[in-house]
């Protein structure tokens, strides 16, 4: 098997006596789509914000491409190619949907881009943002201000950004959360779409979309990993089925 490209190690963190994170390990694999579920306040949130930076686990370890990056910020993690998307829409209203992704290429950019004219400047980040939104299908929007898209186009307008950053994995909390059903199975499509250029972590309550995209599913209860394995497996588990399927029906 390929080398994973980010690895969690016992990774723990508690709010005061509440522990959210308990000892957690799972590896996700180049270009494999990985399922984080679980009920409301089993701490995938929590989770996710320790992968990228947000917060500080209290013990364990997280690799990426090899590297520990624990220690990391969540900037630096974002350099080192480790993109994540927001529950909780980031994009800047005003601008145009190519401007914001623009602005996701520019912090990527590791040396000033101040030594270069304003139009080449222009052209070095404009051809990988509307490169990001070809890749989500925005092509066509890419003038309207962000805050004239659609709930799912700003959805897909977050994951443009995430992929302006030219990431070895990216990090979706809840992409389908708010989301028509339309543009959910544009959203899906997406998705499907970026397996296996991408190591992707999905946070996601929907469980059609995750059994349909999901190479591997880890279910979290209470903060602990209670299965993690293929879809078909995970789905059969009866400890899966009481804790959390079997509330689905
Ligand atoms: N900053 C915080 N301080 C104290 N408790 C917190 C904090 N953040 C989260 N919690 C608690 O940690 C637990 C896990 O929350 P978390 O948001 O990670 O769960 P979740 O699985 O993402 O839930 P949901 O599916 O509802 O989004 C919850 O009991 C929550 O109240």
């Amino acid at each position: 098997m390929a080398e994973p490209v980010l690895v969690l190690e016992a990774l723990s963190k508690s709010f005061g006596a509440l522990k959210v994170t308990d000892g957690v390990s799972l590896a996700v694999a180049p270009g494999e789509l990985h399922a984080l579920i679980g009920p409301n306040g089993a701490g995938k949130t929590t989770l996710v914000h320790q992968i990228s930076g947000m917060l500080t686990p209290d013990d364990g370890t997280i690799r990426f491409r090899g590297e520990d990056v624990t220690p990391f910020n969540a900037e630096k993690r974002a350099r080192h190619g480790l993109a994540r998307t927001f529950q909780i829409t980031s994009t800047i209203a005003s601008l145009s949907a190519l401007e914001n992704v623009a602005l996701g290429v520019q912090a990527k950019a590791s040396h000033p881009l101040s030594f270069f004219r304003n139009a080449a400047i222009d052209e070095r980040l404009n051809r990988p943002a509307r490169a990001a939104l070809d890749a989500v299908g925005l092509s066509e929007r890419a003038h309207v201000p962000a805050g004239s898209l659609s709930h799912g186009e700003k959805r897909a307008l977050e994951i443009a950004m995430a992929l302006a950053l030219e990431p070895a994995a990216i990090l979706l909390d809840e992409p389908l959360a708010g989301v028509g059903k339309e543009e959910g199975e544009r959203m899906i499509a997406l998705l499907k779409s970026l397996k296996g250029r991408y190591a992707m972590l999905l946070v996601e309550h929907d469980m059609e979309a995750v059994f349909a995209l999901a190479d591997t599913v880890t279910v979290l209860v209470y903060g602990r990993v209670i299965a993690s394995g293929d879809p078909v497996t995970v789905r059969a588990d009866p400890a899966v089925r009481e804790a959390y399927l079997g509330e689905e029906g």
